[in-house]
């Protein structure tokens, strides 16, 4: 059986949390203040960069109404350096070529800024798995909202659907738009896996050929 299948970007396919912390603190250090450390920076991440850039800005007290401003600088400095410390999780790129192989149609569903998204998967040689990326200001509206997945599939041939993630969010969206949600475990999850609604979960990018096909048969 073969199928469409999307997938999250950050804390799915790649573990980009050093480059987004990094250039939260390119940001932070043009403002003169301190750096946030990985743990920090990880834990805001998934709704997207202008939400992450106000928890930024909540977590250090800093004035509210330089949002937007905070938000376009670390962008800018995202979109600088966005894959320098960013690499895939161990086995993606062979999952996704068995996938292929199988006649798999993929894409992307991110809530990470199109442009940064694009540089990412360019850069690591995951673009040409890939017949469309639909990224966090592609549309009005971001996940948990089902529309960026609704676009993301109807870009794709007709298939059985699968949606794969790391998050809450991307649980969320999964139910939100009534697809089968296939949970990586390894991500930036916050709670128990048990707490995150999923089809199946896995760990090991190894298994996601064969539980994809299981999925479906369920
Ligand atoms: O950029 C984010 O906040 C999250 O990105 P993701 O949707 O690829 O996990
Ligand atoms: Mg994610």
């Amino acid at each position: 059986m073969t199928f469409a299948l999307v997938f999250d970007l950050d804390g799915t396919l790649v573990d980009s949390a050093p480059d987004i912390t990094a250039a939260v603190n390119r940001m932070l250090a043009a403002e003169g203040l301190a750096a946030l450390d990985l743990a920090t920076v990880t834990s805001f991440v998934g709704k997207g960069l202008p939400h992450l850039v106000a928890r930024v800005i909540d977590y250090l007290g800093l004035d509210m109404a330089r949002h937007d401003a905070l938000t376009a600088r670390t962008l800018a400095e995202y979109n600088r350096s966005a894959s320098s410390l960013t690499r895939p999780y161990p086995g993606v790129i062979v999952a996704l070529e068995a996938l292929k192989a199988r006649g798999a149609a993929m894409g992307i569903c991110t809530n990470k800024p199109i442009e940064p998204a694009r540089h990412v998967l360019a850069d690591l040689g995951l673009d040409r798995f890939f017949d469309v990326v639909i990224g966090g200001d592609s549309l009005p509206t971001r996940k948990p909202n089902p529309e960026m997945l609704h676009a993301a599939f109807a870009a794709l041939p007709d298939l059985p659907r699968i949606y794969v993630g790391d998050s809450e969010v991307d649980a969320e969206t999964a139910q939100n738009a009534e697809v089968p949600f296939l949970l990586f475990t390894q991500g930036y999850r916050k709670r128990p896996v048990a707490e995150v609604p999923h089809r199946a979960a896995f760990a090991d990018f190894s298994d996601l050929p064969g539980l994809a096909s299981q999925a479906l048969a369920i």
